[in-house]
């Protein structure tokens, strides 16, 4: 089911701080901030040679990573985005399995155009997944 990682995120108390030290101490390509309304944050893809690093601000009052930056206040590492063919049959699979898959259930779309959808942390380990269709 899964394929390659297609992004690791980080979440941040503050987008601008984050841009500036990943640009300019950690000398990374960055890409422009996109605010994204429809999923409570603002994001910067660091854009690495195998992969990206998604840093994420929470953007406005119900964001979902609004708990995890008061518990972590200096931010943390928040996803894994792995990249799925079907996003629909993964889905059905994984709900078939047990898991829990997070909002109503649909793929939203995603920061990059394309189909998402979340997977509950303490059903992986601890770990929140995001998949996306490629
Ligand atoms: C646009 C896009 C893209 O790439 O295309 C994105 O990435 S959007 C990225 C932002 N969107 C999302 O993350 C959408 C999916 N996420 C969510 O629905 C939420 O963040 C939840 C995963 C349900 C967690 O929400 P919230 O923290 O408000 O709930 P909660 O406080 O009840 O947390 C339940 C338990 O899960 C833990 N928990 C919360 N967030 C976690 C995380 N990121 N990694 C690991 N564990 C986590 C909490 O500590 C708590 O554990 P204890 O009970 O042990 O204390
Ligand atoms: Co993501």
């Amino acid at each position: 089911m899964l394929g390659r990682v297609n992004h690791i995120a980080i979440a941040v108390p503050d987008l601008g701080i984050a841009t500036t030290m990943y640009r300019d101490t950690l000398g990374a390509r960055v890409s422009q901030a996109q605010a994204l309304p429809e999923h409570g944050v603002t994001v910067v893809f660091v854009e690495l040679p195998n992969t990206k690093v998604e840093l994420l601000e929470p953007l406005g009052p119900d964001s979902p990573i609004a708990a995890f930056l008061e518990k972590n206040p200096s931010g943390g590492m928040h996803h894994i985005c792995y990249e799925v063919d079907d996003i629909v049959a993964a889905r059905d699979t994984l709900k078939a399995a047990g898991a829990r898959v997070l909002g109503d259930g649909n793929p939203k779309t995603g920061a990059h155009g394309k189909p998402v959808l979340f997977l509950h942390p303490k059903d992986f380990n601890g770990t929140l997944i995001e998949l996306e269709q490629v």
